[in-house]
């Protein structure tokens, strides 16, 4: 069976080809700032995506001849974890998502390249907008605004099943908290399979993150946009992508932070702290979810490379559990895997209505 696995990033698209459960290729194409800037919208860069997977393909001496195509889902209706095929609803709403973010164009681009070739499949697996909240941790003090699951949904489950096969247990009977710590941060108990409480990642909640604000102070939050200082797009951007780390120190690349720190400069110093602080507390948080009853805390993502960073979480939470890192992100086999069991029934091929 021949897959191929597209990824779309907020800095990065990510390629692959995998015969059967063997990668053939894996590419990580990164963007810079300048380069996604002459887009004016996400969807904008739909054609420009689709030619740099198409190109990869082609370097690689690749026909486009698979048996399935499968992209990182975007942020349509909230739905539970698994394999989903792209059918026109799923299309339809990832057109029109309330919530903009590259990964809106995994499905659509998955789609597009999938009806060029005959009898291929094209789906999408575990979105951002997985949903298994327990129904207590909707519920906020604002009936007009409840709370939503918006998470690293495909690294979270990617990383809880490696950590499950590693000490030979399902991952549908332990608990865990998950942390992963990207360019968005999430955090989540995982209760026996299910993601049962987390920070809407991209929307402004939980610790801030290298791109985004995190939880803000509510009040002021409205002050801000009542002043007319700005306009609803700035202000969102001030929450998602000129945030965080970006907002306070002009970058959101954390070595370069650290070497800030290393050279004596103590605001990066506090920024950065806070923002391990924010992410310690968190843990703390889903620690109770879980009744203290935690089987091990799971760090992830780009910034669990960093001794800094971790060391600072260890220190504070070993307590509860014993801290696992697995750094960089388990994406693009999980999606691969998605695909190769779902083609081979072993996992169900959802309808998203
Ligand atoms: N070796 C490293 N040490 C510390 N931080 C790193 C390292 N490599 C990447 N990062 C940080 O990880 C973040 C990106 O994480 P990643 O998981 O790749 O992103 P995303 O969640 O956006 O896909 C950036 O802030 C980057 O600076
Ligand atoms: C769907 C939210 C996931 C997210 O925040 O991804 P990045 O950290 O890659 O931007």
């Amino acid at each position: 069976m021949k897959i191929l696995v597209v990824n779309p990033g907020s800095t990065s698209t990510k390629v692959a080809v995998y015969l059967n459960k063997t990668a053939l290729f894996v590419t990580n194409l990164r963007h810079s700032v300048e380069e996604l800037s002459a887009f004016p919208t996400i969807m904008d860069q739909f054609d420009f995506r689709k030619q740099l997977v198409l190109n990869e393909l082609n370097r690689n001496g690749i026909a486009l001849q698979f048996d399935v195509v499968i992209g990182r889902g975007g942020l349509v209706k909230p739905i539970p974890g698994g394999v989903y095929e792209v059918n026109e609803a799923m299309k339809r709403d990832t057109l029109n998502a309330m919530r903009t973010h590259a990964c809106n164009l995994g499905g659509l681009i998955a789609r597009d390249l999938a009806s060029s070739i005959p009898g291929c499949h094209a789906l999408i697996a575990d979105p951002g907008v997985v949903d298994e909240l327990d129904d207590v941790a909707r519920v906020t003090g604002s009936p007009l605004l409840p709370r939503i699951s918006i998470f690293h949904a495909l690294n979270h489950k990617a990383v809880g099943r490696r950590y499950a096969a590693n000490c030979d247990a399902n991952y549908e009977d332990l608990n865990l908290i998950i942390c992963h710590l990207g360019g968005g941060i999430s955090v989540a108990a995982h209760r026996k399979g299910r993601a049962v409480d987390v920070n809407n990642a991209l929307d402004g909640e939980g610790p801030f993150s290298p791109e985004r604000a995190g939880t803000l102070p509510a009040g002021s939050l409205i002050d801000l946009c009542y002043s007319g200082r700005f306009s609803r797009e700035e202000l969102k951007n001030r929450i998602s992508g000129q945030a965080g780390l970006a907002a306070h120190l002009g970058t959101t690349d954390v070595p370069e932070v650290i070497s800030m720190i290393e050279a004596g400069d103590k605001h990066a110093e506090l920024v950065l702290n806070a923002m391990v602080y924010n992410v310690i507390k968190s843990i703390g948080a889903q620690s109770a979810v879980l009744k203290g009853q935690v089987d091990a805390i799971i760090l992830t993502g780009g910034i669990a490379h960093s001794d800094y960073v971790v060391s600072r979480i260890k220190e504070s939470v070993s307590y509860i559990a014993p801290v696992i890192v697995y750094p960089g992100e388990d994406e693009m086999e999980a999606l691969a895997m998605s695909a190769y069991e779902a083609l081979n029934g072993i996992l169900p091929i959802n309808d998203y209505k």
